[in-house]
């Protein structure tokens, strides 16, 4: 699957996962978002789901700070947007919290969801942290990418004691 972001330049580019993964030639830097472009949007009203791959010639990740998420996020974006499910934070920055993931945690995690367990692992493989983020939400996933729709969620997240 095609990785992209749409970089803000608003964190520490030396700690930046967006640029990382655009130096390492996993991702491309765009500045237009296409029609059949996933958007990891964590203010969407829709959550991923694996039948959305069917939607989807591309993931993209918005590369802003936390901070100012909700600016960055009132911009009209073209593409299909999506939040992911809720998921644990493996990186150090927001450990442990729920769905404050960097974008290389989203656009793997989204891979996973979607089925594409490899491509998501070679992501990881790049962050000191990521096999942390991997094995925290490994139940979650497992059961993330049998979804077949978004009521199913809630029953995940008590069997988990996460709600
Ligand atoms: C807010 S930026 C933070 C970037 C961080 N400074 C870094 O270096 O990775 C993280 C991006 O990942 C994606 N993302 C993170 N958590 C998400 C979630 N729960 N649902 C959907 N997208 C999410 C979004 O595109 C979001 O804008």
């Amino acid at each position: 699957m095609k990785l992209q972001v749409l970089m803000f330049y608003q964190d520490d580019p030396k700690k930046c996962t967006a640029a990382k993964m655009v130096k390492f030639g996993l991702a491309k830097n765009i500045k237009k978002i296409g029609t059949k472009g996933l958007v990891l949007d964590p203010f969407s009203e829709k959550t991923l789901l694996p039948k959305d791959k069917f939607l989807i010639n591309s993931i993209i990740g918005i590369d802003c700070s936390w901070n100012l998420a909700d600016q960055a996020f009132s911009k009209k974006f073209n593409g299909i947007k999506r939040k992911l499910p809720p998921l644990l934070a493996g990186n150090p920055v927001n450990y442990s919290k729920l769905n404050k993931l960097t974008t290389a945690e989203a656009l793997s995690a989204s891979l996973i969801i979607l089925g594409d367990k490899e491509q998501g692992l070679e992501l990881l493989d790049k962050f000191k942290w990521g096999h942390t983020f991997y094995e925290l939400n490994q139940n979650l996933f497992e059961e993330y990418s049998k979804l077949e729709n978004e009521s199913q969620i809630d029953f995940i997240l008590k069997d988990y004691g996460l709600a």
